[in-house]
């Protein structure tokens, strides 16, 4: 079983790296922790990067994991292999590009581009906002999944994650205490259908709603509650069309003994408990 740590990292492709910049500080509030000709390596907390823009394809994405020992990652090689799983290992610069020692690449079972990274470094010093939008970490993605049961027997079986909820066929997985990391939902294709980040207060997510509103940029959801996860949310458009979320209040999983997963309705009222409808295509 290959045995996730923690969502590390996510890179991103888009076609106009200024209007990434500009969005990713002035609106989002991350730090630039480094400016490349081609590429932006982003801080939301203590490590060195949890968001990597570089200059392209907006189809050339990737969700970074953290496993504890090299060692997991030749043990990694050796399962999805055999299950089919064409894999990759990291080159040096590939490594130093993801401040990572070393990785391992391949693609889960929908195609989405998966990284299992070694040794993901911290950052110098703490993470400065560009602007205080009360970011405290980059905690989970929501992945596109063509076949959910079968990437959920995927990301719970050959992999280490744990069922916290459903809705509809959509599985919300934790690899440690917060309730998900990874939020699988239905597509015809593969990709990171969002991008959450995790918020001190309501009143941040309620101030940059406000904020975003003021800017003119398109507020996809909410605000809300998640009744999965208890959080309040807001989601909104980026650059090349990738949603971002910002949550606070996402409940903590501790007890993996006594906890059991709960089925919500694939409805407005299983994604939003205070009644906002999404106008997001996957969640329609
Ligand atoms: C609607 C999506 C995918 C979703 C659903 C529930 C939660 C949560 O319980 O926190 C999310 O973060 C989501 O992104
Ligand atoms: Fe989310």
């Amino acid at each position: 079983m290959i045995a996730l740590y923690d969502v590390c990292y996510v890179r991103l492709g888009t076609r106009d790296l200024d209007t990434a910049a500009r969005f990713a500080t002035e609106v989002l509030g991350l730090e630039v922790a480094e400016r490349g000709r081609q590429s932006l390596h982003l801080r939301s907390d203590a490590r060195a990067h949890t968001l990597f823009y570089g200059e392209g394809d907006p189809a050339a994405q990737a969700v970074g994991f953290e496993v504890r020992r090299q060692e997991e990652l030749d043990a990694a090689g050796t399962v999805l292999e055999a299950l089919g799983h064409a894999v990759r290992r990291g080159t040096g610069a590939e490594c130093a590009e993801r401040r990572v020692r070393d990785f391992l690449a391949f693609r889960d079972p929908s195609g989405n581009a998966i990284e299992l990274a070694w040794r993901p470094e911290q950052g110098p010093g703490h993470y400065r906002g560009s602007r205080d939008a009360g970011i405290t970490a980059f905690s989970h993605v929501g992945l596109c999944s063509t076949d959910p049961a079968r990437d959920e027997h995927f990301w719970t079986e050959v992999c280490n994650a744990r069922v916290s909820d459903r809705i509809g066929n959509a599985p919300l997985l934790r690899i440690g205490q917060v309730h998900h990391a990874i939020a699988l939902f239905p597509s015809p294709r593969p990709g990171i259908q969002h991008v959450n980040h995790q918020v001190e207060s309501g009143d941040d997510v309620m101030r940059s709603f406000y904020l975003l509103r003021e800017r003119g940029i398109p507020v996809v959801f909410g605000p809300g509650r998640h009744p999965s996860s208890s959080a309040r949310f807001l989601y909104f458009e980026g650059p090349d069309g990738m949603v971002f979320e910002y949550s606070c209040g996402v409940r903590l999983i501790a007890d993996e003994l006594l906890y059991r997963e709960r089925q919500f309705p694939f409805a407005n009222s299983g994604f939003c408990q205070w009644g906002a409808a999404p106008r997001i295509r996957e969640f329609q």
